[in-house]
């Protein structure tokens, strides 16, 4: 059976969904390349389509592609040889014009890693380039700074559930496959933005059955999470450590999200020594992955996982009983997966510690998810002012927790009124916590309303703080504060983890 992700890969723009902002500013780049020869990065989550995107534009230019993948090639000769004479050459096999697309894939691997010739050939190669390269990245912040000043930025956000569906109904008609259509809904929901991962789960459940109905995918879910949070019993509770490493083989689970699952149940478990004990082993393991990453050599994995299991059911101290309700790692956990966004979170989660009077990790696990959920992509601008001014955030700072692009206006103009609103008095002697995210309703006009309204004056009736959280583009959701208090099963890519005890038992 063919792969459904490479079947209906889009071959022209226009069939590149739910991310029509970015697809026009790709086009436009490609239109105008002529005038400014500037390379272009093209960063967003795994399988929203940017790859897709770039093939399709050179589909749609009739210029042939070159594509050069960090993790395949080795060393910096060949990143010169590859991408160096594309991009010189205006004679080798171009299209009509002459013009050829290179597409240099996972761009934020090159960076730091000497075998690959590191950021700075890559950047030298991309300055001097003949020939337009898209760039493409998960992690924006993983390329260096001078390779990203010298690109043009498009950002591909998480496809939109709305965007995913009808993805999902022109594939099942294509492929002859009866559905319901609130089938397709749950599959788009729990894929999180993640487009090819909804066409693969769609072709997993529509291979087992005749008529695609929402219990088919609930089973399916139900099947491979199963597996995941008996698992975690076994670690968190019951096994040694061998026990543990040889529980983990059958878990079918990446180490990676199979250490973001671990670190995010564990704390509910685990407390004092033991929980720091863990968090240790689970450290360490995430510095064998980020190796396996920067190597792309797999039998590090080893280590990462006899860390995140073997070491963790080693620090577990005294008997665990009962029930535990374990949850799915929640996106924000994912993110800080790497060492760039991992710098940038904790020294973030430093300062709202200190203004805050709650420790680091209070910081890090809670207050800085809840706060990231409600500033998203900066729609709540008044928050996001206050915020930054709040922790002395810079621009860096500010894209990271509203995940908006660091060199948008939007962000720098955010910050320049923080900087303003730092002189005033109000939040000068303020001297309170900016975080209060409880029921108390204490100091109402700290927090927020969903309005930027830029005055103070509404320390009214707000019994409840009703943020908006724009989602993305085309949809939006509501969350208060308190609802965040109330537990909830699912994880979606822009929530924070699922917190059991409501973020004002840490305040
Ligand atoms: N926006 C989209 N529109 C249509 N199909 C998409 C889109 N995004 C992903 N897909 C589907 O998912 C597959 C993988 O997408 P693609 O490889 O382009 O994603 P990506 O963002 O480059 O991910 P990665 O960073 O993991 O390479 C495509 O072949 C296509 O089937």
């Amino acid at each position: 059976m063919t792969d459904w992700t490479e079947t209906y890969r889009p071959t022209t723009l226009s069939e590149v969904r739910g991310n029509n902002k970015a697809r026009d500013q790709l086009e436009e780049w490609a239109e105008s390349w002529d005038d400014h020869r500037k390379s272009v990065i093209v960063h967003g989550s795994p399988g929203v389509g940017k790859t897709s995107a770039a093939h399709a534009l050179a589909n749609d230019m009739g210029w042939p592609v070159m594509e050069l993948n960090a993790s395949d090639s080795r060393g910096a000769d060949v990143i010169e040889r590859i991408a160096g004479e594309a991009a010189k050459s205006g004679t080798l096999t171009g299209g009509e014009s002459g013009r050829r697309l290179v597409i240099l894939d996972e761009a934020d691997n090159f960076h730091g890693n000497a075998d690959y010739g590191g950021s700075r050939e890559v950047t030298r190669v991309v300055k001097d380039a003949n020939q337009p390269i898209v760039l493409v990245a998960n992690e924006f912040y993983d390329m260096s700074q001078s390779l990203r000043n010298s690109c043009e930025t498009i950002e591909f956000r998480d496809v939109s559930k709305r965007s995913i569906v009808p993805v999902l109904r022109d594939i099942c008609r294509r492929e002859g496959v009866d559905f319901e259509e609130e089938a397709l809904e749950k599959i788009a929901e729990s894929t999180s933005g993640d487009l090819r991962s909804a066409v693969n789960d769609l072709q997993a459940v529509a291979e087992e059955t005749e008529r695609l109905t929402v219990e088919d995918v609930v089973t399916s879910e139900r099947d491979t999470t199963e597996g995941i949070f008996d698992f975690l019993d076994e670690l968190i509770k019951e096994k040694d450590a061998e026990g543990a490493l040889r529980a983990s083989y059958d878990v079918d689970e990446t180490p990676d999200d199979l250490l973001n699952w671990i670190e995010d149940n564990v704390p509910k478990d685990y407390e004092g020594a033991e929980l720091a004990d863990a968090y240790g082993f689970l450290s360490n393991a995430d510095r064998w992955l980020g190796r396996v990453r920067a190597t792309q050599d797999y039998s590090y994995w080893r280590y990462a996982t006899d860390n995140m299991t073997a070491g963790v059911a080693a620090s577990r101290r005294g008997d665990k009983g009962g029930w535990t309700r374990y949850g799915p790692p929640s996106y924000w956990s994912k993110l800080g997966r790497t060492k760039g966004t991992r710098n940038t979170r904790d020294s973030i989660a430093e300062r709202i510690a200190e203004r805050e009077g709650a420790s680091v990790a209070t910081a890090r696990r809670e207050i800085l998810p809840f706060l990231s959920a409600m500033t998203h992509h900066c729609k709540n601008r008044d928050l996001t002012v206050r915020m930054a001014a709040a922790y002395d955030l810079d621009e860096a700072d500010v894209s990271f927790v509203t995940g908006s692009g660091k060199d948008t206006n939007k962000v720098a103009s955010i910050v320049e009124d923080a900087d303003e609103l730092k002189t005033t008095e109000a939040v000068e002697h303020s001297g309170n916590a900016f975080f209060t995210p409880d029921d108390s309703r204490s100091d109402a006009d700290e927090t927020t309303d969903g309005e930027p309204n830029g005055d103070d004056e509404d320390g009214d009736q707000n019994e409840q703080r009703t943020l908006t959280v724009p989602e993305d583009d085309d949809s939006e959701r509501s969350a208060t504060a308190s609802d965040r208090s109330a537990s909830d099963d699912s994880a979606t890519a822009d929530e924070p983890a699922d917190d059991q005890s409501g973020l004002s038992d840490f305040m």
